[in-house]
């Protein structure tokens, strides 16, 4: 099939890409010139592990090209917008202003027949703006959101956990004869090998089909603050968090994932899309929503204060004039994404407090060191940790986790280690001279003032 993606970031270049890979002419259309250079060329604009590959292999079989020009769409009969969403810079509500300027260029280019098919993550109701904004162009509209997580971006769309396809109510998945099959006809041939491997799908209400994507990020950023606000009781308690979340979460009804306690979650999304989610329940007054998503988004922004808090204790009540290393600028390890990325943000707080802080991480340097000017960053890990009084463990890349502790005891001033992601050995760590201080590890109680 011709297939256009409007918007080619973390999202949509993978999802252009992985589209080629099935066997479509994609051409992926963005606004930004310098990334669309890199994604013609073959290159990614930014860190996903096996996307050049995919963009590669596009590249040489000539069934994925990029563009800055939007005529490009013309003879497409898929369209998927896969512009950003970001918060608005004044309230919680999701910004889309990037969606109505897509959805408006795509509509006055759209070939009769063609559908439109949204992927960004939109609040419920937003499709009906999206109907307007497409002007009376004689084009179907699908709902279709995404779920993939970034660092695993490739696979995530290779193979999902399942399709959701939002359409129109007189649309359904009877076949040829129902009424207005359009979409879901369109959307399965799109998606035919992951159908034909057994993905799941569903075909639901553009509503529900909304609801669905915010509702599936809600409860991950739930499980999240619900596991950082064990972990503060653990603290208070004495008791070891990450015995709790193990032992919580062989229980098949709970589970591991996203039962790990640390820094708290940040990113491109969870953090947005609960803020958009909360918007949402208070215009549709269902304030029970409004409420729990605040908590969520508080415990986890809190996290990042105790981190921070920590550190100042641990540096004797205050950290002005302090060296401190911080390892990690990504909001999670296996991305150069820094965007609301924790780590920087106690990094911030730190060097806000008149702490000098030197930042270190595998990829995410070259995105933050413009952006944050009070912050020295140093791409080697030896020079970030030099005569540190402190060090801060705050995305766990897994070259930090493998840290050889005698070796860098060698290098600190003082051999004192913050881990906000659980993730050191700790008997090890101390065995090598170390004071290791995790987070809901029932080490608050033992902080010793140096
Ligand atoms: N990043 C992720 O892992 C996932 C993101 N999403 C959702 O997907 C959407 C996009 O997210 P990201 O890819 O992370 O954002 P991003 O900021 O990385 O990418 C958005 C892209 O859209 C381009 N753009 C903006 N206006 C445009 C226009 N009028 N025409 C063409 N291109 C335009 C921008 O230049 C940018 O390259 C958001 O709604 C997000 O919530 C959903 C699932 C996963
Ligand atoms: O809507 C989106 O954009 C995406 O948002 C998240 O994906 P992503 O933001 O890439 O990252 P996650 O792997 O979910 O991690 C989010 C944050 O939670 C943190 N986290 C995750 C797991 C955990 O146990 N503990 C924890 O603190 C991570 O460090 C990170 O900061 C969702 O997992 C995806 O399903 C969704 O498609």
């Amino acid at each position: 099939m011709k297939i256009s993606v409007i918007g080619c970031g973390y999202l949509g270049a993978v999802h252009a890409a992985t589209l080629a890979s099935m066997g479509h002419d994609v051409v992926g259309i963005d606004t930004d010139a310098d990334k669309v250079g890199h994604l013609s060329r073959g290159f990614a604009p930014f860190f996903e592990p096996g996307l050049e590959d995919l963009l590669a292999d596009g590249r040489d079989s000539g069934r994925l090209t990029f563009s800055t020009d939007m005529d490009r769409v013309a003879d497409a009969e898929v369209h998927f917008l896969c512009v950003g969403t970001p918060q608005s810079k004044t309230s919680d509500l999701a910004d889309l202003g990037y969606l109505e300027a897509a959805t408006r260029a795509v509509g006055a280019r759209a070939k009769a027949g063609s559908a439109v098919v949204g992927k960004s993550t939109v609040p419920v109701g937003t499709v009906h703006r999206v109907r307007e904004w497409l002007a009376g162009a004689d084009v179907a509209l699908a709902w279709n959101p995404e779920f993939l997580r970034q660092g695993t971006a490739v696979k995530d769309s290779l193979v999902p956990d399942r399709l959701v396809y939002g359409v129109e109510d007189s649309d359904d998945a009877a076949g040829p004869g129902s009424a207005g099959h359009g979409t879901v006809r369109t959307l399965d041939e799109v998606y035919a090998p992951l159908l034909h491997a057994g993905v799941p799908r569903i075909v639901t209400s553009f509503a529900t089909a909304e609801l669905i994507k915010s509702a599936a990020n809600a409860y991950l950023a739930t499980k999240l603050s619900y596991i950082n606000a064990m972990a503060e009781l653990c603290d208070a308690a004495g008791a070891d968090v990450t015995q709790l979340s193990a032992a919580m979460g062989l229980d098949p009804r709970i589970g591991q994932r996203y039962l790990a306690a640390g820094l708290g979650f940040g990113g491109g999304c969870l953090p947005k899309d609960i803020r958009s989610f909360r918007a949402q329940a208070r215009e549709l007054a269902v304030d029970s929503v409004d409420a729990w998503m605040g908590l969520v988004d508080s415990i986890n922004v809190g996290q990042r204060g105790r981190v921070a808090a920590l550190a100042a204790e641990l540096c004797g009540g205050a950290v002005s004039g302090r060296r401190i290393a911080v390892l990690g600028a990504a909001f999670k390890p296996d991305t150069d994404d820094i965007r609301d990325s924790p780590a920087l943000d106690v990094a911030v707080r730190l060097a806000g407090a008149g702490a000098h802080v030197v930042v270190t991480d595998p990829k995410a340097i070259n995105n933050a060191w413009m952006r944050y000017p009070q912050l020295q960053f140093e791409s080697s890990l030896a020079a970030a940790v030099e005569g540190a009084e402190i060090v801060l463990l705050l995305t766990e890349w897994p070259q930090f986790r493998a840290l050889d502790p005698h070796d860098l005891a060698g290098r600190v001033r003082r051999p004192v280690i913050i881990d906000a992601r659980n993730v050191l050995p700790r008997t090890e760590w101390r065995a090598a001279g170390w004071t290791v201080h995790g987070v809901g590890t029932g080490d608050a109680a033992r902080v010793h003032v140096a």
